[in-house]
């Protein structure tokens, strides 16, 4: 579709104009306000199935312009929800090097460094992405908070190919790897609401789940991340940074942000 960005006059002001659902409600992300909290003991801790992946697999490492993802095997999903939500893809959103504040979902209004997505979609009433994309019982969405501290050795496993994709629509493949070692020990405490897709077409198909805890990458990963890319082609002359690929936090009306946990 038409070519949106997160600044300038195609930037997230602007989106609703080719994309009504931008304007519309239920849109993510949301800063996490401790009022807004309310403990549901009925939420169940987040159970995952086959995210270690061996490294005789092949995954595609891209960038498709506004992020960096990586493409997942179907035989990933999320067994613990009232349906079977099978991986599609995992990116992530982030800050530039000056400022290491780039996550989506924002806590008490803190914002953190980068912010980790893996995307799935309801395999049990839909048979891919595209026909689940604009469902309301469509898709979820695991958001992962990353904070600058120590090194992750398992973000190493995808950030070593980086300057293998620095430019719109390359991709390279990348040996297989443990997804689980991206997200955080305890899959037990989350945040959990109704939303939508952080990007045009801002459908409000998404059923978020934000870890409690946040995970950490060193500095130099961090820059690596944030410098490293483009969104234009290799072959231009002027070329454009990828960074700071946010949405703002949205209104959150009506809607009740449930917590997994007590204190
Ligand atoms: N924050 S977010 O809402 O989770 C989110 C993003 F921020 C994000 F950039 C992407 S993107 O990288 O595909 C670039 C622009 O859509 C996605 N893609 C999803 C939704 C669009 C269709 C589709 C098809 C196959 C696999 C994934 C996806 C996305 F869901
Ligand atoms: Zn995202």
């Amino acid at each position: 579709g038409a070519s949106w960005t997160y600044n300038g006059p195609e930037g997230e002001h602007h989106w609703s104009k080719h994309y009504p659902y931008c304007g519309g409600a239920f849109q993510s992300p949301i800063d996490i306000k401790s009022e807004l909290l309310r403990f549901d003991p009925t939420l169940r801790p987040i159970e995952i199935q086959n995210y270690n992946l061996s490294p005789n697999e092949q995954l595609t490492l891209g960038n498709n312009g506004h992020s960096v993802q990586i493409s997942l095997p179907s035989k990933m999903h999320i067994s613990s929800l009232p349906h079977r939500y099978t991986a599609a893809q995992l990116h992530f959103h982030w800050g530039s090097s000056g400022r290491p504040l780039g996550s989506e979902h924002t806590v008490n209004s803190k914002q953190y460094a980068a912010e980790m997505h893996v995307v799935h979609f309801n395999s049990d009433k839909y048979p891919n992405m595209s026909m689940a994309v604009d469902k309301s019982d469509g898709l979820a969405v695991l958001g992962v908070l990353i904070e600058v501290g120590e090194f992750n050795p398992a973000f190493q496993q995808f950030l070593r190919f980086i300057n293998g994709i620095k430019y719109i629509d390359q991709r390279v493949q990348v040996p297989g790897f443990n997804i689980r070692a991206l997200l955080p020990a305890r899959l037990d405490e989350f945040y959990r609401y109704d939303g939508s897709l952080t990007t045009p077409p801002c459908y409000p198909s998404v059923l978020w789940t934000i870890f409690r805890n946040h995970v950490t990458i060193s500095r130099k990963q961090f820059l690596d991340m944030a410098t490293a890319l483009y969104s234009s082609y290799a072959q231009e002359s002027s070329p454009v940074p990828l960074n700071e690929n946010f949405r703002k936090p949205q209104l959150v009306d009506s809607r009740v942000v449930l917590v997994s946990f007590k204190e």
